[in-house]
């Protein structure tokens, strides 16, 4: 099963979780431009799966395979077709772990609805195409554009804002900046080793639990975007959505400006170096879905990962009867930590085509 993004730069990405392979097709990259494949390979070793006793056990090594459309020098891959496909082995499955879930569907997860979609004919072990396997494809998509648009100026970072009630320390929304700490992707260390604690507590009790990206874009170039459906908060918020167990978005002060006056709101203008720039920054870089040239900032609701070892209430869709499943397998206590650099490549392959779109 396929799925797209995009127009100016389009991305299909295919396979399954369980199938031999993922991958993602490109199409409209800039030819004869060329990016770092060990770069490209370092930041899937940030999303990949099994590295850290808070993620799951299924480890992978996601090594990228480029296999069309790339000429490859050393370390480096020149784009020379209109179409560029790169692949993902699958080389860790335990199909086994999902074999009674046809039958009775975990709560919480895509088993009962993609039966009533497409019965039997889905491969859903691993959750198929709905599993976060699939963002493995995605960063190499947005691995691809972080590169190229840096070449442009813009940097994308991204923190875990929130585990449960946990909060890091703010980013600075005038300027931006996710300094290195130690492996673990917050601001504050303290607040990361709280974290910690809270996501093996959630795993120790067979539980799980959810939390917050936040993304930010800084030099982002004014003037990208338009109004209604061409606004930056309508081409960002489907590839935010496309990210398994995205259930909110917000951009800039977001639901927070509505307990707010317009006059606290409002983000007053004022000359910079010739400039315009913005004194606060509840905007998020985007005014009337046109960026400002502040920087783009949104955050990401994640909810607690649906396969838990706890005991859960489902039914037999064969019989027709109340059950009670557990759920053996793998499974990540917090699907937000991983997902910090998934959100980097969402946010890197948007503005990506709005950027493209822009120099037509
Ligand atoms: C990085 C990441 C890792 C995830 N890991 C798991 C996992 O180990 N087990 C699981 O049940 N769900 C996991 N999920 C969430 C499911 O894929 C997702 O909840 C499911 O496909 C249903 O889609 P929905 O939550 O968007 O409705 C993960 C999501 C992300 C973004
Ligand atoms: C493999 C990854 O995460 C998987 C995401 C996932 C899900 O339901 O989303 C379920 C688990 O799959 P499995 O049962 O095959 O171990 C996770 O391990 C990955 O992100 O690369």
């Amino acid at each position: 099963m396929n799925s797209s993004f995009g127009e100016k730069i389009k991305i299909t990405i295919f396979g399954g979780s369980h199938e031999p392979e993922i991958g993602v097709h490109i199409q409209g990259l800039p030819r004869f431009t060329a990016f770092d494949l060990k770069e490209l390979q370092e930041f899937l070793d940030e999303r990949a799966p099994g590295n850290s006793p808070f993620t799951t056990t299924r480890k992978e090594p996601d090594l990228v395979r480029p296999e069309r459309g790339l000429r490859i020098i050393d370390n480096l891959a020149v784009i020379t077709e209109p179409v560029v496909t790169l692949t993902i082995a699958n080389t860790n499955t335990r199909s086994e772990d999902y074999k009674n879930l046809r039958d009775i569907p975990r709560p919480g997860h895509a088993d009962y609805t993609a039966w009533i979609k497409y019965g039997n004919r889905l491969n859903m072990a691993g959750g198929g195409p709905f599993s976060a396997r699939m963002t493995a494809p995605l960063c190499i998509a947005g691995g691809i554009a972080l590169q190229l648009l840096r070449k442009e100026g813009v940097e994308i970072g991204a923190h875990l804002y929130s585990v449960g009630s946990i909060r890091d320390a703010a980013l600075n929304p005038l300027n931006p900046d996710i300094p290195t700490t130690s492996g673990f992707p917050t601001i504050s260390r303290e607040a990361g080793e709280k974290m910690k604690e809270e996501i093996l507590s959630a795993r120790k009790a067979g539980d799980s639990v959810g939390g917050i990206v936040e993304v930010y874009a800084k030099n982002c170039p004014a003037g990208l975007g338009g109004p209604m459906y061409d606004g930056v908060e309508s081409v960002l918020s489907p590839i935010f959505f496309g990210i398994p167990a995205v259930k909110g978005i917000e951009f800039g002060a977001g639901f927070a400006a509505s307990g707010m006056r317009g006059s606290e709101n409002n983000d007053p203008f004022r000359m910079e170096g010739g400039q315009v720039r913005t004194s606060t920054n509840h905007h998020g870089g985007i005014l009337g879905g046109i960026t400002s040239g502040m920087p783009i900032i949104a955050r990401l609701a994640f909810k607690p990962t649906p396969s838990i070892a706890k005991a859960q209430q489902s039914v037999s869709l064969s019989r027709k009867e109340n059950e009670t499943l557990s759920i053996r397998g793998r499974h990540d206590p917090c699907v937000a930590v991983r997902a910090v650099p998934v959100c980097r490549a969402a946010m890197a392959i948007g503005l990506l085509n709005m950027i493209m779109e822009e120099k037509e």
